[in-house]
């Protein structure tokens, strides 16, 4: 398999992933010590992906399957034999284990806090006390080891399990706690005893370096008289991957900004004076009538999406059409939209979010991705080096169809006008209220249900808003915020003063799962 590599000058870990929940944010804590990651799935590793990556370290994920099993995932054993430090975590320790030789059982398991004994002193446990507490999720355990091959280093302390293994005269590691985890208080030391004392990985993953391996990268991918396309919302992710584009390759980017009217109260003046004043001029194009035109009578959510996807992407062909330079594409995909995205058999589709799917092949574009190993805090960390201002680069996320997605059922000029000034009001008041920075995202939501208020002493029949705030780390899982009940107390009382049309106003309290954090 080969893959496009743009780091190709940093130590990099390199995480082999078996489907486990936590993959992501054991590649987190690694480049929070400013070492770079690639995760691969388990059946994509190779050796020519091992000679490509160059890894200074491998670390093996944890995983649903049991290893006993007759389809578990397996990989070749000469992985342990490269002479490249190895780190099992969980399903990975198991792994290792079964590897050479030991048993892995089904076992009583040992789920949450547990503690383990530290039993022969290495330097994976620096900075380590005899005793830890440690986070553990697993049913199989590894029942038995051959001691020629490997030595104990931990074990738990209730149930003497094997918590941890060194191959010998091998920087080869078990370990079956998980210390990505925050609810291992020593787990950070452990990645990093690891990382940088075990592996040698040098730290030299930071924004600066990050830049300027992007720069050169579309420097020596796009033609030179080639000029790339880059549709700009605003949001951080295309803002900041419009300015790597012009950093690299100055005015041969097209930057193209829609008014697809689904925008936010002002938004539309607020991301052009942004972008002019970052040196971006994007082409500004106000097709609000056209999307809203094209939306009458639509009800369902996808459906929506569908429309507005396709009217987009026309707009972008006539772009392309008058400009014959134009080859590329360049997108804001993520690191987590990479890995989440077409690879995990049988996963469900519960939304299409279509900066995943990519705009269609017909627009003939190649595609650029160059910010699609990075997650957000690091997109974050560039766009700030990069200029952004601060209140930009820590706006929350906005959808891409934007209100069509916050209103449930048609859409209407009058329900659009209740969510935009609804929202504008939740905003100011968090902002207000010093909460804006702590939630992942707040807005409101209106739909087609009602409610009789008494207005002045009259009967009145309005629309039921409802507001939406919420916390997470990605955006894949949330909790709804427990914000102070007179914040709560002062969005509402605006709402039903400013806008007429509303009699009442609810809270979404249902986290994601089983909810979804966008009502459609
Ligand atoms: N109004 C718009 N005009 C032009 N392109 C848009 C518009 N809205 C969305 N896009 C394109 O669709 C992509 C997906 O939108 P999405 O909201 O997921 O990301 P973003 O806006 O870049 O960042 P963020 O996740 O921080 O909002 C954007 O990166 C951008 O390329
Ligand atoms: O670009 C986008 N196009 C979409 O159609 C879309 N739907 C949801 N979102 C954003 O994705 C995150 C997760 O949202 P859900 O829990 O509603 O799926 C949240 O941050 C949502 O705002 C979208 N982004
Ligand atoms: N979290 C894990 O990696 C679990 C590994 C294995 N499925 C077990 O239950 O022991
Ligand atoms: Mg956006």
């Amino acid at each position: 398999m080969s893959i496009w590599r743009p780091y190709t000058s940093v130590d990099t870990i390199l995480i082999v992933n078996f489907g486990g929940q936590y993959t992501h944010l054991i590649s987190r804590r690694v480049r929070e010590l400013s070492v770079y990651t690639e995760i691969v799935h388990y059946y994509n590793l190779s050796r020519d992906v091992i000679d490509s990556i160059k890894p200074r370290a491998i670390i093996l994920s944890g995983g649903p399957s049991s290893i006993y099993e007759e389809n578990a995932p397996r990989i070749d054993s000469w992985i342990l034999d490269l002479g490249i430090p190895v780190l099992g975590i969980c399903y990975g320790h198991q792994l290792i284990a079964s590897m050479i030789g030991g048993r892995v059982e089904r076992g009583y398991g040992e789920y949450g806090r547990t503690r383990i004994r530290i039993i022969e002193r290495d330097p994976i446990f620096d900075g380590w006390s005899s005793e830890e507490d440690v986070w553990m999720s697993h049913s199989d355990y590894v029942a038995y080891i051959p001691s020629d091959k490997a030595k104990i280093l931990a074990v738990s302390v209730d149930k003497n399990y094997i918590a941890a293994f060194r191959l010998i005269d091998r920087s080869v590691y078990g370990v079956q706690f998980h210390p990505e985890v925050i609810h291992t208080p020593k787990g950070r030391k452990l990645i990093e005893n690891f990382v940088i004392g075990i592996a040698g990985a040098k730290p030299m993953w930071n924004p600066g370096n990050i830049i300027e391996n992007i720069v050169n990268e579309i420097r020596s991918t796009v033609g030179e008289d080639e000029k790339v396309l880059c549709a700009v919302s605003g949001g951080i992710d295309s803002t900041t991957t419009a300015l790597l584009v012009k950093k690299a390759i100055g005015d041969r980017l097209v930057a193209v900004f829609v008014n697809h009217g689904l925008l936010r109260e002002g938004e539309a003046e607020e991301v052009l004076n942004m972008l002019r004043n970052l040196g971006i001029n994007p082409i500004y194009i106000d097709a609000s009538k056209m999307f809203l035109d094209a939306l009458k009578g639509v009800r369902d959510c996808e459906e929506k999406r569908r429309i507005i996807g396709e009217l987009f992407a026309k707009i972008f062909k006539d772009i392309v059409e008058s400009d014959k330079f134009i080859k590329w594409l360049a997108q804001g995909t993520t690191y987590p939209d990479v890995i989440e995205s077409g690879f995990v058999p049988g996963a469900d589709r519960i939304k299409s979010h279509h900066n995943v799917a990519g705009l269609p092949s017909w627009l003939g574009l190649k595609l650029l991705e160059p910010i699609k190993y990075l997650y957000k805090d690091e997109v974050r960390a560039i766009a700030l080096r990069l200029g952004v201002p601060e209140d930009w680069v820590y706006r929350h996320p906005f959808p891409g169809p934007g209100l069509a997605v916050r209103i449930i059922g048609e859409i209407t000029e009058e329900k659009l006008r209740i969510v935009r000034r609804a929202s504008k009001i939740v905003e100011e008041e968090l902002r207000r209220s010093g909460l804006y920075r702590r939630v992942w995202q707040a807005f409101a939501v209106v739909g087609d249900d009602k409610w009789v208020g008494v207005k002045g002493d009259r009967r009145a029949v309005g629309y039921i808003v409802t507001i939406r705030i919420v916390e997470s780390e990605d955006g894949m899982t949330a909790d709804w915020s427990r914000i102070p009940l007179d914040v709560l107390d002062n969005i509402a009382r605006r709402i039903t003063s400013e806008i007429p049309e509303v009699t009442m106003v609810t809270y979404a309290i249902t986290s994601k799962p089983p909810s979804t954090i966008e009502p459609c």
